[in-house]
This record gives C-alpha cells, sequence and structure tokens, in this order.
C-alpha cells in the first residue's frame, strides 16, 4: 500500500484535463507511443468528437521514483455539470488531485466547486498551471489568484503543458511526494466504492472500484451493499491500457470486476462492494441515488418503430444508468417515451445516440424539470410533463425545484450577468471577490430557467469570462401556469409547456412567432394559438402556400418533378401530421430558441 497514489485530475471545462492524461501515460510507458491516440481516456467516438469527457475512467501507471517502482492510479473525471456527481465520487475514490488552471484563463466555476469537493474530501490538492505554452498566457497573475484560493505557497504551483509536454516528471514526482499513500485496513472486512461501471456487449457491466479496506480475490463472493445484490466476483483486475487479470486486488487499489451484471441499473456508483460472509457493517458514506433533472418526450418519426425505439432505450440503458424513460403517449405524437435526464448535455447525448448507434429518427418534445403539485385534498404529485397537470381547478399550490449557482467572472460584466440572473427569477445572495478582478456570484434560481439556454446567454453577454456551476436547493412554491398551444383550433400537447405566469404572455406570443417561421406553408391557413385554459394570449398566421410545388414544374421535363418530388419526401422525415397540419421537428423544440 505504500507504493500506490490515487489521484485524479479537476480542473474546469478545456482546461486540458485530457491531453494532460495523456502526457502522463506516455511519460510512464502504460501506452506506446504507437497506440497514443489524441485524448486516449475519452474512448466514446462522441466523446472524442465533441471533445468532452462523459465517463470517468480509470488507468493504472507503473513509475520509478528514486529506484522504487509505484503505482499511480489516475481516475480520469468528467468536467460537466450534468456529471457533477460522478466527480464527487471519483474524488471520493482518491488521495490527491491534480488542479489544473488553464494560464489564459483563470479559475472558474467548475475550478472552484470540483476544488471544493476535493477539500471536502481531505484529498491533497497540486496546483498545475496549465497550458503554459499558450500566447495568450497571463502566468504571474494567474498563479496570484491560485495562491489565493488555495493558500498555498507559488513554488507549490507546476507549470506545465500537455501539448508541450513540460512539466510532465514534475508532477509524476509531487505525485509520488506529496500525495499520501492510501489508508485502510487490509483485514477489515471488505469494503471497496464503486466510482464507474462501463458496459462491454460481451462480458456485460463491468464494475470500476477503489479498496477502501479488506481485499477482494477472484471467486469471491461479493454484496453491493446499497441494491442488496449477490454476485461471483468471477474476474477481478486492475486498469492498464487494457484489464490485467489479478488473483486479488489489494487494499487501497483500484480494480475492476466483472460477474454477468448485465443491467447498468444494478450497478450504482457511489454504492459499496463487501463479502457476503464476513460483510462490512457499514457502507461507504456519501452514497446517493443520481436524479434526472430534465425530462422530455422522444416519440419516433415513424410511428411504426415504436418497439424499436424501446429496444434502442433498453440497450442505452444498459450503460448509461443515469437515463430513465417510461411509455407516454401524446395526441398529436402517438406513442413515445418520456425520458429523464441529467440535464440538456445529457438529453443531446442520448438523442444523438439513438439515432447514430441505432439509426432512429426521433423527435424530441419540450424540456421540462419535474414540479411538485399539491391538490385540493393535500396529495403531492410529482409532474414532468405537462399534459399530468391536472386541471387548475383541483390544484392547491405547485413548487419547483430551486438550485444555488455560482457564477465566477469579471468584476466588468456584474451588470449585465445580475440583469440576466433578475430576468431569469433569480435572486443574488452573495457576491464575493476571489481577486481585484475576479469575482463569485451566488444566486438561488429556479432550476427551469437555467436548462433551457441559460448557459448560452451567460457566455454571450460575458464574451465567455463567466462560469457557471450549481446544485439542487430544494422545492419553493411558485406561480407556474401551463400553455398550451393549438393549431387550426387543436390542441398540440407535444407543444405545451409549463411556464411561470410572469412569463406566460411574453413565452406565448415568442412561441408563435417562432413556430409560424417554423412551420412550413401548407394549402391552407393556420392559425398558432397560444392559451392559458380557455383563454388565448397570443396568435400568429402561416399563410396558406399560393401554388402548388409542382406547378412550377407544369410542362417541365419529368426527372425534374421527381427530385422535386424526393426532396420533399425527404423534408418529410422530421414532419409529423397533427389534425390537418404538418409539423416539422424544430418546431417541437421552438421553446429552445426563443430568446
Ligand atoms: N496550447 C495548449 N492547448 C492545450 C493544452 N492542453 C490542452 N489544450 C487544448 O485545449 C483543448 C481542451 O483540451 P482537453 O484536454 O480536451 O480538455 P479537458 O479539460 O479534458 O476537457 P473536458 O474533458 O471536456 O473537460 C483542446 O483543444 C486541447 O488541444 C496545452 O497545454 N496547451
Amino acid at each position: 500500500m505504500k507504493k500506490i497514489r490515487n489521484f485524479c485530475i479537476i480542473a474546469h471545462i478545456d482546461h486540458g484535463k485530457s491531453t494532460l492524461a495523456d502526457r502522463l501515460l506516455e511519460f510512464t510507458k502504460t501506452v506506446t507511443n504507437r497506440e497514443m491516440q489524441a485524448q486516449l481516456l475519452d474512448n466514446m467516438d462522441l466523446e472524442r468528437e465533441r471533445g468532452i469527457t462523459i465517463k470517468s475512467h480509470a488507468i493504472q501507471m507503473n513509475y520509478l521514483y528514486q529506484g522504487e517502482e509505484y503505482i499511480l492510479n489516475l481516475i480520469d473525471t468528467p468536467g460537466h455539470v450534468d456529471f457533477s456527481y460522478e466527480v464527487s465520487r471519483s474524488i471520493a475514490a482518491c488521495e490527491g488531485a491534480l488542479l489544473l488552471v488553464d494560464a489564459s484563463q483563470g479559475t472558474e466555476a467548475q475550478t472552484i466547486s470540483n476544488l471544493y469537493l476535493a477539500i471536502n474530501h481531505d484529498l491533497v490538492i497540486i496546483p498545475v498551471l496549465n497550458k503554459v505554452d499558450l500566447p495568450g498566457a497571463m502566468p504571474e497573475e494567474i498563479k496570484d489568484e491560485m495562491v489565493e484560493l488555495l493558500a498555498c505557497e507559488r513554488d507549490d504551483i507546476i507549470p506545465a503543458s500537455g501539448k508541450e509536454g513540460i512539466g510532465i516528471e514534475e508532477i509524476l514526482n509531487a505525485i509520488v511526494e506529496r500525495v499520501p499513500p492510501p489508508k485502510g485496513d487490509p483485514e477489515a472486512p471488505l469494503q471497496a466504492l464503486i466510482f464507474d461501471s462501463t458496459f462491454n456487449s460481451y462480458r456485460g457491466i463491468e464494475v470500476i472500484f477503489r479498496v477502501k479496506n479488506g481485499q477482494i480475490k477472484k471467486g469471491d463472493k461479493v454484496k453491493f451493499m446499497a441494491t442488496g445484490k449477490e454476485y461471483h466476483a468471477d474476474e477481478i483486475g486492475t486498469l492498464g491500457l487494457v484489464q490485467i487479470p489479478k488473483q486479488v486486488v489489494d487494499c487501497g487499489d483500484v480494480g475492476y470486476l466483472i460477474s454477468g451484471i448485465k443491467v447498468a441499473k444494478e450497478v450504482k456508483v457511489g454504492d459499496t462492494v463487501t463479502h457476503t460472509t464476513r460483510p462490512a457493517q457499514e457502507a461507504i458514506k456519501g452514497f446517493s441515488e443520481v436524479k434526472p433533472m430534465v425530462f422530455a418526450g422522444i416519440y419516433p418519426v415513424d410511428t411504426s418503430e415504436f418497439e424499436e425505439l424501446r429496444d434502442a432505450l433498453e440497450k442505452l440503458q444498459l450503460n448509461d444508468a443515469a437515463l430513465v424513460w417510461e411509455p407516454e403517449t401524446s395526441a398529436a405524437l402517438g406513442y413515445g417515451f418520456r425520458c429523464g435526464f441529467l440535464g440538456m448535455l445529457h438529453m443531446e447525448i442520448v438523442q444523438e445516440r439513438l439515432e447514430r448507434e441505432f439509426d432512429m429518427t426521433v423527435i424530441t418534445t419540450v424540456p421540462s424539470v419535474q414540479f411538485n403539485v399539491i391538490d385540493t385534498k393535500g396529495k403531492l404529485t410529482k409532474v414532468s410533463a405537462p399534459s399530468e397537470m391536472p386541471e387548475p381547478t383541483l390544484i392547491n399550490w405547485i413548487e419547483e425545484p430551486f438550485i444555488n449557482a455560482q457564477i465566477i467572472t469579471k468584476s466588468d460584466y456584474i451588470g449585465p450577468i445580475l440583469n440576466l440572473c433578475m430576468d431569469k427569477r433569480g435572486i443574488l445572495k452573495n457576491q464575493v471577490y476571489l481577486t481585484a478582478e475576479r469575482v463569485e456570484l451566488q444566486f438561488s434560481m429556479p432550476l427551469a430557467e437555467v436548462v433551457f439556454d441559460f448557459f448560452d446567454k451567460l457566455k454571450t453577454i460575458s464574451r465567455g469570462y463567466a462560469s457557471l456551476d450549481y446544485e439542487l436547493a430544494g422545492y419553493e412554491e411558485s406561480d407556474m401556469v401551463k400553455l398550451d398551444v393549438m393549431l387550426n383550433g387543436e390542441a398540440v400537447d407535444a407543444l405545451s409547456a409549463i411556464v411561470h405566469r410572469s412569463k406566460a404572455y411574453e413565452w406565448g406570443k415568442k412561441l408563435c412567432e417562432k413556430l409560424r417561421e417554423l412551420i412550413p406553408k401548407q394549402m391552407f391557413e393556420i392559425a398558432i394559438q397560444a392559451a392559458i385554459g380557455q383563454k388565448i394570449i397570443a396568435r400568429e398566421t402561416v399563410k396558406a402556400m399560393r401554388k402548388d410545388v409542382l406547378a412550377k414544374c407544369y410542362g417541365g421535363d419529368i426527372s425534374r418533378k421527381r427530385k422535386l418530388l424526393e426532396k420533399q419526401k425527404k423534408g418529410k422525415k422530421r414532419m409529423r401530421q397533427v389534425g390537418n397540419v404538418e409539423i416539422p421537428q424544430e418546431a417541437f423544440m421552438a421553446v429552445l430558441k426563443i430568446n
């Protein structure tokens, strides 16, 4: 155990975590040059394309330090706020953390929130000033910031560049010298923290864990304490570039376990593995169920593909335990599924994976948060779809989820950010100057206002100099109403939304305008109306098309006609017929484009 170091890299998104990790793996010869692909740890295509780390991964390196061999377990963590629970579990598996700060950007919201998580878990922090090669780097200013933030010595900060390979050896040495070896009692009953899982279509779910106490042997009978399920440890081992099967994974080490688990839901990040005989008295602290924050309907464009969609969602769920769904029906869209996501990024990823990996063409409806509706009899119902909202006369009150948001920005942008947050029904709770120029603003804000486009707006008004982090604070009473949309007098349930009363008029007006732009002209006039209950609050009209598309080709050659028809057919792929009106997919997401 004396020779093991478990560490993670924490950083704000894009501060260069994956690139630096690649350099560490190269330097320790964990991977050969030939195996080296850029951003090795991001092994999902989607991750690489989007340049983000979605899931945490772990990898073991051997490092020779002063003639002795050390095992360094690097636990990679996701950088996006949607996946912050996974960050917290990864941190719980470590004794130390490299805190990367981009030398041209400085500390950002996630730098700070991750740092707090690490400090709460008593991790030793190794400050790294990354990307020092950038022409725009401001090493001295950013070092000042880091010294102030961490109360560390200036000399403790290691200047580095993942891109140029600067500072890599210093970082590895610092890990051995500054990060303490794992504590824990090898003789005690087994306690291993699950901090990740991966899906392999041949071998089932692979559980990634860190042994806190005791040890695990191949063939052991084990129990997952949160789910109560029991398995055989068919195969265990450590994680190099590939899995390395072992007979024993010792106290303090990081490893994987394969035991024929087929469903991701049985493996909960944060759960504790123990032995069935001589079990641990209690689980490792800090486990909580991941809860979806954003809900939306997903429908097949082609109604006959409902079963295929179910199949695809089931398969996706195998390796995405955070995804939840249940069947729902919509008058407008037919049979589909109500899905719960960790956030908007997670939702986009699921939609993209459905299309890429399963070749499904889907329509996603207006995303919504989950409200508490307390009816006149005092009963509480969780409502995450407008269609589930009871009649207003049956509602006593409605509560909506609020968050505590931290925004870090330059002082120049405080004014516009305050305006934006107030417009989003936020209340400023605190304002702290981190340095003369950088300020942290803390707001209480409804989650519903943040999930859609808040982040983009924040970036725009601050020219990129603002970062955001948040956590759920709880539910508060709010004056919410259901806003319906009608096309030619027919309500289209998939376009309804639950909005705050103070915003309903503006919302209705803008939504109607947007829909007018998005719904193509058809053979007849289309009235677009927004209503609260019986009351119409906005109206727009899509004028009728003047001529048939084909009329243009009158007398023209047949191949052109065919081309036009084919083009129309293609365009139709993502159209849904509601009543007599054809609605394109974009219309269902129109709310996201309302400014
Ligand atoms: N100039 C310079 N660019 C770097 C350096 N390290 C990373 N980058 C670039 O910064 C961008 C983000 O790097 P990543 O390593 O993907 O950042 P990350 O923190 O892993 O991002 P997430 O996984 O999404 O949180 C990429 O375009 C890299 O090429 C560096 O040391 N110098």
